[in-house]
């Protein structure tokens, strides 16, 4: 995987391409990244402290940040123009609403489209997990709500995980609950967190935790009153960053390369696969049930 694999140095620049600007105005010392690029509807605002050298990144698709086939690419690019800033050397990720961080993949776009854009769809979700798993930066989920499935998979892909301790706010890998199967670089990031025994019990049940439950299993690392999720997020931050940085992007490579790798190795077969799973019948029957109950439940 690119980020992993090369030190930032050497990292691609083709997105410093004139697609993008920085602006200098607004807060004090912040830049705001905002993309001009058609497709995008700013559904993610990153904000960059040039002192601290930590970006914050905030999802704003609302209403729950599902993450759509537009999300995922805007997502993309903005981290991949962090990575290859030298001024930016931590994440925090963060939602922009109260209550949710993200509902994980947008249904809508595994129900009732065609082959081809199953196959972009996925190919985006798996362009996010390498760059996110695999980014050189110190990245810190800041959960401030709900983060199933997609959602949680963003989360687990960070250092670190603060979660607002809110027992009505709840995370996990649930897809078996929608009638899918969560494919096996989602399951290998959560064996890497928790461990291989309570991985299987959680995916077979489609299993969400409340924070306290998620916090005691370890998918959390921390829960903290839910407004004290940014400044403590900024906190950890601090010390991960103390660590310098080439020894600490190396080590995490070692630990985390295999299980990219895996991906990588794989990547064409693991769309296809994905394309014929979501196309059956019975599949796309389970989602739209899932979806007209989530739709039915106000
Ligand atoms: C060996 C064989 C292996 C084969 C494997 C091969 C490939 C793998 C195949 C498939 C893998 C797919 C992996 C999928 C991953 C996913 O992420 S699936 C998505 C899972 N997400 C969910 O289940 C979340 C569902 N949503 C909720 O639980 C709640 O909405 C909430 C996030 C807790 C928020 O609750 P609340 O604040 O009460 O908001 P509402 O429920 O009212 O929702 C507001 C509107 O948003 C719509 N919505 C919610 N979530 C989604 C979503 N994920 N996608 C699209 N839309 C969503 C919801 O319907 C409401 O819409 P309306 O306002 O009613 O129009």
């Amino acid at each position: 995987m690119a980020a992993l694999a090369v030190l930032r140095s050497s990292a691609p620049a083709r997105l410093l391409s004139g697609s993008f600007s920085v602006h200098r105005g607004g807060l004090a010392s912040w830049q705001h990244y905002q993309s001009r690029r058609p497709f995008s509807n700013n559904k993610i605002l990153v904000e960059l402290n040039e002192s601290t050298g930590v970006a914050v990144m905030k999802m704003k698709s609302p209403p729950v940040n599902s993450l759509s086939l537009d999300f995922l690419t805007e997502f993309s690019i903005s981290l991949e123009k962090l990575e290859i800033d030298r001024g930016c050397r931590g994440l925090i990720l963060t939602s922009a609403f109260p209550k949710i961080f993200s509902a994980g993949l947008d249904i809508t776009e595994m129900c009732g489209k065609s082959a081809e854009h199953y196959a972009a769809f996925w190919k985006a979700v798996q362009e996010m997990w390498l760059k996110l798993y695999g980014s050189n930066m110190v990245t810190i989920a800041a959960v401030n709500g709900s983060s199933p499935a997609g959602g949680c998979l963003m989360a687990m892909c960070c250092d670190y995980r603060i979660m607002a301790d809110n027992p009505k706010f709840a995370i996990g890998l649930n897809e078996t609950q929608l009638g899918i199967v969560a494919p096996f670089w989602f399951k290998d990031t959560m064996i890497n967190i928790v461990g291989n025994r309570v991985t299987e019990q959680s995916l077979q049940l489609g299993q969400m935790y409340s924070a306290p439950e998620a916090h005691k299993i370890g998918l959390v690392d921390l829960l903290v009153p839910e407004d004290k999720v940014q400044s403590t997020a900024a906190a950890v931050m601090t010390q991960w960053l103390s660590i310098p940085d080439h020894a600490r992007q190396l080590t995490k490579s070692m630990m985390r390369k295999p299980t990219i790798d895996r991906l990588v190795k794989q990547q064409e077969a693991d769309i296809n696969n994905f394309v014929s799973f979501i196309t059956r019948d019975s599949i796309q029957k389970s989602l739209q049930v899932y979806l007209d109950r989530l739709k039915q439940k106000k």
